[in-house]
């Protein structure tokens, strides 16, 4: 049980039927979605509730078509919420920030340009008043992080798309943001680079400090990177069904957590979720 360790759990005071905390880093309030269409409005998302803690990692998984991508997008403000709230530190939103950063499967990266460039792009945004030595200098760093210090200056259409992701990731983290969005971003490559990147991943975020909610397929993954596995229910009408703590210690080592008990009773929790 060495391997175990309580997670920190949010301190919730009830206020005039307020939910109050000062550790909720992102809420979620009543969140509905409705797509029109040729036959009639689909609601994709309804009563869906759920707080992620700062500092937190949370996966989510579910079935294909749910709405895992409609509730990740709303929550970077690229698609517009039909009903409830979302809040980041108790400020709704209004629509894309610097204090969300989202990196998705395929990275759309600049292919004319550098990887030192595509990840200028956002810092020069973000950090408009800093010279361009210290942007460049942001961007070195987290570039350097993710394994990329050799290729600065190789043109994005060079890259593998392990590669390719690296600077996803990398720009992602430059423009320093709150909140990490991430979409399935390793559903693309091979296992020894998903590993790998995991690992980057998972070192930035928590020298970082940030919090991170990632959607997977991967039940795995979802484990090996979360603090909490977030299931939700089929759709449509689909809102959170179930939430599984996941109290291995940091830092993981996967090796040790595969040969641990509990990692056999939190997958059996998860794909029986997914089965029924
Ligand atoms: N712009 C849109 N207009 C109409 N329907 C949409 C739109 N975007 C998504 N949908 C529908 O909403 C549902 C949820 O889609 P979404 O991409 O959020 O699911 P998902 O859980 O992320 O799926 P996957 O795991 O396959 O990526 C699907 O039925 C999809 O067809």
């Amino acid at each position: 049980m060495a391997l175990l360790s309580k997670n920190k759990r949010p301190d919730i005071i009830t206020e005039n039927g307020i939910e109050y905390t000062s550790k909720v880093m992102l809420d979620l309030q009543d969140l509905k979605k409705v797509y029109p269409t040729p036959k009639g409005d689909y609601v994709v998302l309804e009563h869906l509730n759920l707080q992620i803690m700062k500092e937190e990692f949370v996966t989510i998984i579910g079935h294909s078509g749910c709405g895992k991508t409609t509730m990740l997008s709303m929550i970077a403000g690229l698609n517009p919420i039909s009903d409830g709230r979302i809040s980041v530190l108790s400020n709704p939103i209004k629509g894309p920030g610097p204090d969300r950063g989202v990196i998705f499967q395929s990275p759309s990266l600049m292919p004319w340009l550098t990887t030192l460039e595509n990840v200028m792009l956002g810092v020069r945004q973000v950090f408009p008043q800093a010279k361009k030595k210290q942007r460049e200098d942001i961007c070195k760093y987290y570039l350097s992080k993710v394994g990329l210090e050799g290729s600065f200056y190789k043109k994005a259409s060079e890259l593998s798309q392990g590669m390719q992701q690296r600077v996803g990731i990398a720009r992602a983290f430059a423009i320093k943001p709150k909140v990490l969005l991430l979409d399935e971003p390793f559903g693309m490559l091979d296992s020894l680079t998903r590993g790998e990147l995991q690992d980057v991943l998972i070192e930035i975020w928590n020298k970082e400090k940030i919090t991170a909610v990632m959607i997977t397929h991967d039940v795995d993954e979802a484990i090996f990177l979360a603090d909490r596995v977030v299931m939700m229910t089929s759709g449509p009408r689909a809102k959170i069904g179930d939430i599984l703590d996941i109290e291995f210690k940091r830092p993981r080592s996967r090796k040790a957590i595969i040969e641990h008990n509990d990692y056999y009773k939190y997958r059996k929790h998860l794909i029986d979720f997914l089965e029924h």
